[in-house]
């Protein structure tokens, strides 16, 4: 290439890294695979190699991608926040093996892998032992100050035993979203036709940049650490930090391990290969370091990336296959999602059938025809994807595939609302899936908690015409249960008493099984506060909803259309006389913060600033939970005065945290 044209493609690549940069970092999506991106990055390192002239100062290859945002405190780093070098290929991987060996002499040197988890890096400050900061990696040098966000991970000690004796130590790890997480947040999407999220590490990494820490906190985050750093630390290599931190306690991947060689390092490669998906995490790759601090050193940096570690990464499998048929699925929400029917092929172990295609905008932009060669990819997730199309095999004959325009489910034609991705079928009341959907939201554990009653249970009903809307179940009889298939005595009175105990369940939690779209449980907890009753609701103009914190112009609409809606307006009357709970008692307090979320904790002893009662309040209010007894399980012991000895021996013999009047006070930001 010459020097001309190198310019040009330089400056090409520069923008298209930027933007996609930009775009992930900064608004959590990706345009192309990370494979794709990683191509970008690598051609135009070389370029730079080749012309080194032409290397721009402000490159992207020389530094951390990410950026701070203004909507959180920025802290500078005390010590700067890196990426990694990256490689696809083992053999890149001897090489980078070579450059250790040569830059430490005749040294020998161990390494220690670890799995590369897809998550967002996350830096945590412990002042004297207490968690004090916790700030986002951001450009590397500056990040935002989240702390609030990370209080809410409940792998996240706030407090550590400080046993090193130091003020200060920062830790560094991963911030990610379990698979079960998300495709459990994914689910309670559908439900309420929110948009899907499109995968965990974005998910997780748009959560922490959330303002609201209660919404953080609903969202489950976890987080492994993998890095331990401080002045005067007894550490020496990398091995000893990852046991001091399984010795404070934190969430550490027991998947690392020492390798002497290169070729152990290949091994723990192949064998993460498809075992990673067995990991309730996403992982993309595995994460060479050289152990030894001193050699670490020795190896020192770049502006972007460590010399003395890299990151080899997982190409994404792939197989071809062909396409057999596309059918088609209707949601609760009358949404309708197109799901491929492929020939069996045999994919990062397992045998794939089926892949979603999400909307008719997906079938359009792969420009997939019936009998077309596919391209699967199966990342982490459970339904794999078809990112492409083999043209050559395309037969001569095919036809673009037309989306359906009826319901497969009851005929109805279709609608795409506008700015909307999917079709749906408006007949709300007359769609079987619709019905029987809305009815399992209904039951479901965080709405009306009627456990006794299933699916199956539901369809049977629904075939029998007792169960047409929710208002139906409080009519039902023991007759009409006992006559169903596989009901007895005893399950039948099962049921009842279940539909009977749901009169009891408070309005926030009705409210949330009305199923109003975009109305998720805890949308339906800020309305229910706000307004007190279905009546102030239902009453409520558009400027007074979204007037409520948290509620944005398309909830409102969403609730105004509802109780604009005649049948509605009779469904809410029926569950009202069948004595359902349509106002909000007293006693349901507002949560301060969900910073103790998930935390359980004991108190003993007398207090200073504030009584037993006043602390069993503040641990109450910000979500945490009293318990009288210590046990495994109790996360922490805040001891006053005068404690009984008993209690300090028990739960110093089962590792309990045990913490002081300040302490707890400082955990809830109060001193
Ligand atoms: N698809 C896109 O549009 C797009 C855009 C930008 C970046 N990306 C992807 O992001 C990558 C660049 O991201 P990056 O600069 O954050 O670097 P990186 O993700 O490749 O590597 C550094 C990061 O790895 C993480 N990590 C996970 N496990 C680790 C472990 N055990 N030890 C140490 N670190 C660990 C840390 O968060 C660390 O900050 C690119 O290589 C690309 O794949 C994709
Ligand atoms: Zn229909």
């Amino acid at each position: 290439m010459k020097q001309e044209q190198a310019k040009l493609r330089i400056a090409e690549l520069t923008e298209k890294i930027n933007y996609y940069n930009y775009l992930y970092y900064q608004k959590d999506t990706s345009e192309i695979s990370d494979f794709e991106f990683d191509q970008l990055l690598k051609e135009l390192m070389t370029l730079e190699e080749q012309f080194p002239a032409l290397s721009l100062e402000d490159s992207p290859s020389r530094r951390v991608g990410g950026t701070i945002t203004k909507t959180f405190e920025t802290v500078q780093h005390k010590y700067p926040m890196l990426s990694l070098s990256n490689t696809y290929s083992q053999e890149e991987l001897r090489d980078h093996d070579k450059r250790v060996a040569k830059g430490l002499g005749d040294q020998s040197y161990e390494y220690i892998c670890e799995l590369k988890f897809d998550g967002v890096a996350l830096s945590i400050t412990y002042e004297n032992g207490l968690l004090s900061r916790a700030v986002t990696r951001g450009d590397g040098v500056k990040g935002d100050d989240i702390t609030n966000n990370a209080r809410t991970i409940k792998t996240l000690p706030l407090k550590i035993k400080n046993t090193l004796d130091v003020d200060s130590v920062e830790v560094r790890g991963e911030v990610f979203m379990s698979r079960e997480v998300f495709d459990k947040l994914n689910r309670e999407r559908d439900d309420i036709g929110e948009a899907r999220l499109a995968n965990p590490r974005n998910t997780a990494s748009g959560t922490l940049k959330m303002q609201d820490s209660s919404v953080v906190a609903s969202r489950k985050l976890d987080c492994y650490l993998y890095a331990v750093l401080g002045e005067n630390l007894p550490v020496k290599t990398h091995e000893e930090a990852l046991k001091q931190l399984e010795a404070w306690h934190f969430n550490v991947s027991p998947t690392y391990k020492k390798c002497e060689h290169i070729d152990e390092v290949i091994d723990y490669i192949e064998y993460w290969e498809t075992k990673r998906f067995e990991l309730p995490l996403e992982t993309d790759g595995i994460v060479v370091k050289v152990n030894s601090y001193a050699q670490q050193e020795i190896l020192g940096s770049t502006a972007k990336s460590p010399r003395w570690a890299i990151a080899y990464k997982y190409k994404a499998e792939n197989e071809a296959t062909i396409l057999n048929e596309i059918s088609y699925q209707v949601g609760r929400t009358g949404a309708i999602t197109p799901v491929a029917n492929l020939e069996p092929v045999l994919l990062a172990g397992t045998t794939v059938k089926r892949a979603s295609l999400h909307n008719a905008n997906e079938i359009q932009r792969l420009d997939l025809r019936i009998g077309d060669t596919v391209f699967v990819e199966k990342g982490g997730e459970i339904i794999p994807k078809i990112t492409g199309v083999d043209m050559s095999q395309r037969k001569a004959n095919s036809q673009p595939i037309e989306f359906i325009h009826t319901c497969p489910e009851c005929g109805t034609e279709l609608i795409r609302k506008e700015g909307e991705a999917n079709h749906y079928c408006p007949n709300e009341r007359g769609c079987p899936p619709q019905i029987k959907g809305r009815v399992e939201h209904f039951i479901q554990r965080k709405a009306m908690d009627i456990d006794s009653l299933g699916e199956r249970t539901i369809a049977l009903l629904f075939e029998k015409d007792l169960l047409k809307t929710p208002a139906d179940l409080y009519k039902l009889t023991y007759d009409d249960i006992h006559d169903l298939e596989g009901f007895k005595d005893l399950s039948t009175r099962n049921l009842l008493n279940g539909i009977e105990a749901s009169k009891q369940i408070s309005f926030d939690s009705v409210l949330f099984a009305l199923g109003i779209r975009y109305v998720g449980k805890t949308v339906a907890e800020k309305l229910a506060q706000h307004f007190k009753s279905i009546d102030n609701l239902a009453a409520a103009s558009f400027d007074e909803l979204i007037d409520v914190p948290e509620i944005g112009e398309r909830i409102a609409e969403s609730v105004i259309e509802f109780f604009g809606d005649p049948e509605n307006k009779i469904l809410v009357e029926e569950l009202k006389k069948s004595g359902l709970q349509f106002t909000m008692t007293e006693k349901e307090v507002v949560l301060e913060s969900s910073l103790l979320n998930e935390k359980s904790f004991v108190i003993s002893g007398v207090f200073n600033a504030f009584s037993r009662d006043e602390i069993k309040e503040k641990i109450k209010n910000n979500g945490g939970k009293v318990v009288s007894a210590i046990s495994g399980k109790v996360n922490y012991l805040v001891a006053g005065e005068n404690m009984g000895p008993s209690k300090l021996e028990k739960a110093q013999k089962l590792g309990v945290d045990i913490i002081s009047e300040q302490e707890f006070l400082a955990m809830i930001n109060n001193t």
